[in-house]
């Protein structure tokens, strides 16, 4: 079992962001929200920060954390903790996926996600009808 965080962040214009795997990744050209597996004596915020400045070199924060969400692949089980954030600032740079987009909610399930991710989506609709 490996412990991802992923963030879904919003920005001011009520879109979210989307990265896609690259082909030399596991999971190649899948959509994912961005983070990365939780290292040892970190929490999964400090996880979500720190992936998030590693892969797109922007600044945000955390709003507010969602439900963890157990999977499982053919060859590994993961343990996806997703975040809310905020975009605060910066440029994106990709420093390890093909290509980002940021599109309204109602677009997201359109696009071809990890399989981990797509209770998150759901979850994270679902947030946003109350
Ligand atoms: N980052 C991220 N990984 C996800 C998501 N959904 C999902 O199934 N995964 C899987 O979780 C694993 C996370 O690995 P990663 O490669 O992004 O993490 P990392 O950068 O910390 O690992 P590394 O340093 O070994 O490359 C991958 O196998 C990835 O396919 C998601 O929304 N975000």
């Amino acid at each position: 079992m490996i412990f991802v965080s992923c963030a879904i962040i919003e920005n001011s214009n009520g879109q979210v962001l989307a990265t896609r795997r690259s082909e030399a990744m596991s999971l190649p050209m899948k959509w994912e929200f961005a983070g990365g597996k939780v290292e040892h004596g970190e929490t999964y915020d400090e996880t979500i920060l720190r992936k998030i400045k590693e892969e797109l070199g922007i600044e945000t924060k955390v709003s507010k954390q969602l439900k963890v969400v157990i999977s499982h692949y053919p060859n590994f089980s993961i343990t996806l903790i997703p975040f809310i954030c905020r975009y605060v600032n910066g440029e994106i740079l990709l420093h390890e996926h093909h290509e980002f987009t940021w599109l309204t909610a109602n677009k997201l399930l359109s696009l071809d996600w990890a399989a981990a991710d797509i209770p998150v989506v759901h979850q994270y609709l679902s947030s946003l009808q109350i």
